[in-house]
């Protein structure tokens, strides 16, 4: 794993949506795989910006996100899928059909998370971006996940509806499950990007610096990757 040090969140972003425009104008017809939460808003604010004013033909943009909360629609303004158009796809113009969704109302759930890893892996994903939890999650994927889980149903932990509830009204209001890529899924991307912020992340940035890969902590198999960037905070380094 290579590790970047930055000093603010602005360095952060903006190297994160530099390895992301370097992977786009790379390819011919680049897959890119998206996450949310607070951590990534200014990359996507930084790699429009770059790809509004660049060249880039973007109309060969796919992309997939790592997970939707069940039971929200997608106009619902806690949804990823309205966290994705606010933060990044009302400012760029790749094509709605080349956006990939977990649809957190699908009548057919097994079938909605079939029909999406089969997705992934018609296009292959040339980079994820990821953020972390504060116990190691990656996506929605808590301790104890499976690393051969594919996309997947799952419950999420009293942390997670803690931490996410200050984005509701109340805690009762976050729901309790969603849908997200598995661990499995995450790894077949060819290049992955992490993204560590802030003095709350230090323990899990640490946990997944120390080497140690289990089950327990689901970021830890990002170390049994050949090609992984974290970029880290001196606040989540510990300096
Ligand atoms: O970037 P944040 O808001 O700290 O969230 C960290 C992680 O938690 C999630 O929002 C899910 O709870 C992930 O999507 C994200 O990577």
């Amino acid at each position: 794993m290579y590790l970047i040090k930055v000093n603010s969140y602005q360095e952060m972003s903006d190297k994160a949506a530099d390895i992301l425009f370097d992977v786009i104008t790379s390819k011919e017809r680049p897959v890119i795989g998206l996450a949310t939460g607070s951590t990534p808003e200014g990359t996507y604010k930084a790699l429009s910006d770059k790809l509004n004013s660049s060249t880039v033909d973007q109309s060969k943009i796919t992309t997939f996100n790592l997970d939707e909360y069940v039971g929200l629609d997608r106009n619902h303004n806690q949804s990823y899928a309205y966290y994705m158009n606010e933060n990044f796809f009302n400012h760029v113009s790749i094509p709605e059909e080349n956006i990939n969704l977990l649809n957190g109302k699908a009548a057919d759930e097994e079938e909605e998370v079939k029909s999406y890893e089969e997705k992934i892996d018609e296009q292959g994903l040339d980079i994820q971006l990821l953020g972390i939890g504060r116990n190691g999650h990656i996506a929605f994927n808590e301790p104890g996940t499976s690393f051969d889980s594919l996309t997947h149903a799952v419950e999420l932990t009293e942390e997670t509806i803690e931490d996410n509830s200050r984005f509701f009204d109340d805690k009762e209001s976050v729901p309790s499950r969603a849908l997200s890529m598995g661990l499995k899924s995450i790894m077949k991307a060819k290049k992955i990007l992490i993204l560590i912020n802030g003095e709350n992340k230090k323990e899990a940035l640490s946990e997944l610096l120390n080497g140690v890969v289990t089950e327990e902590n689901p970021a830890s198999i990002l170390n049994n990757h050949p090609d992984v960037t974290i970029i880290a905070d001196s606040a989540a380094i510990g300096e």
